[in-house]
């Protein structure tokens, strides 16, 4: 059998970056980067975890641990994952989400900040506006692992009435100034209410005409490829969980307009690339700062993945206590 301890991921060889691919300090703040974004300018790297093994698979890329440009103390540090690998060479359905979150909570990074690529389903939302979602529709296919907890011997339900963190969706907010559209009059805006609802497709084709037209029927308000079962992962884990949707596109609702393609929202990608950076250095630097409430408290989250397992402690497997033990070392 396979076993998952520490001690594989604390030997000090060097990456191929000349970096250490072992890291012994705390990690605050978990990133997964998405289409486009591959890295942050605010990070200055100090290790490079080699991709890690974890029970549910490995991970999509190598970890990047960083610490943050300008903060004197280098007390805050932060593990980069990049969903579709540094090749993008994970489609949407072949993520490996499980590996991907179970190795930020494994590193005990204290939140998730998500970045992806959307199209938007509604005419104020532009392309290049930002979107911090508070709900999610799930038009997946059930091809997905979405859950840590759904074998024989392993029951788990948590709640995800509210699926984002509010808390880190405010604190996120406080910088809307700092993104920015240098080609266009219209302002670029983030866009951030308690009903806005991304919609999680399978892919990887985009959406019909028709079903896109369905989406808005239905409340959607942008639409991607990846939100789920990555926020579903991340509640189970009991983490603080946001996701910055980077508007690309108007998918194909546009009846007087050309349905997506690829052209369009790579089109997009440098300017969204370019305010992801921008935003991900005030808030990363203002936490570096003072770390905030949500981060510190665990968001309320706290046992509620422990009391959701609903199977018998004496039943759980030998398997199924060592997953447990590599999410949870603090309860079992
Ligand atoms: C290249 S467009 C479709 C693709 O873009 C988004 O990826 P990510 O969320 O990782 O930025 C979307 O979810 C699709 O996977
Ligand atoms: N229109 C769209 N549909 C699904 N995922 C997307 N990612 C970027 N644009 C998208």
């Amino acid at each position: 059998m396979v076993r998952f301890s520490e001690s594989r991921f604390h030997s000090i060889t060097m990456s191929s970056h000349d970096l250490p691919a072992s890291f012994t300090g705390t990690i605050d703040l978990g990133i997964i980067g998405g289409t486009g974004l591959y890295k942050l300018e605010c990070l200055k790297p100090i290790a490079v975890l080699p991709a890690m093994p974890t029970p549910w698979g490995t991970t999509s890329s190598p970890i990047t641990v960083s610490k943050v440009v300008g903060d004197a103390d280098e007390h805050f540090h932060v593990a980069f994952i990049a969903r579709h690998g540094l090749h993008h060479q994970f489609p949407p359905s072949k993520v490996p989400f499980r590996a991907n979150v179970a190795a930020l909570k494994h590193l005990k990074c204290k939140a998730v900040l998500s970045f992806s690529a959307v199209g938007s389903l509604q005419q104020h939302i532009k392309p290049r506006d930002f979107v911090l979602p508070q709900q999610i529709i799930d038009r997946t296919k059930g091809i997905r692992e979405s859950s840590f907890f759904n074998d024989i011997g392993l029951v788990g339900h948590v709640a995800f009435g509210e699926p984002f963190s509010k808390a880190f969706a405010q604190y996120i907010h406080q910088f809307a100034h700092v993104i920015d559209n240098p080609e266009a009059t219209d302002a670029c805006e983030l866009h951030f209410d308690a009903d806005t609802t991304v919609v999680c497709m399978e892919g990887p084709q985009f959406s019909t005409r028709a079903e896109s037209k369905m989406y808005r029927l239905l409340g959607g308000d942008v639409i991607n490829m990846s939100v789920l079962p990555e926020a579903k992962l991340a509640r189970e884990c009991e983490l603080p969980y946001q996701m910055v949707c980077m508007s690309t596109d108007y998918d194909a609702w546009r009846d007087e307009a050309a349905p997506v393609d690829v052209a369009t929202v790579v089109g997009n990608l440098t300017n969204n690339g370019r305010n992801a950076n921008a935003l991900a250095s005030a808030i990363i630097t203002e936490m570096a700062n003072k770390m905030p409430d949500f981060m510190l408290s665990g968001d309320g989250l706290k046992g509620s993945a422990k009391g959701g397992i609903t199977t018998k402690p004496h039943a759980l497997s030998t398997t199924h206590l060592e997953q447990l033990k590599f999410l949870f070392p603090e309860y079992w």
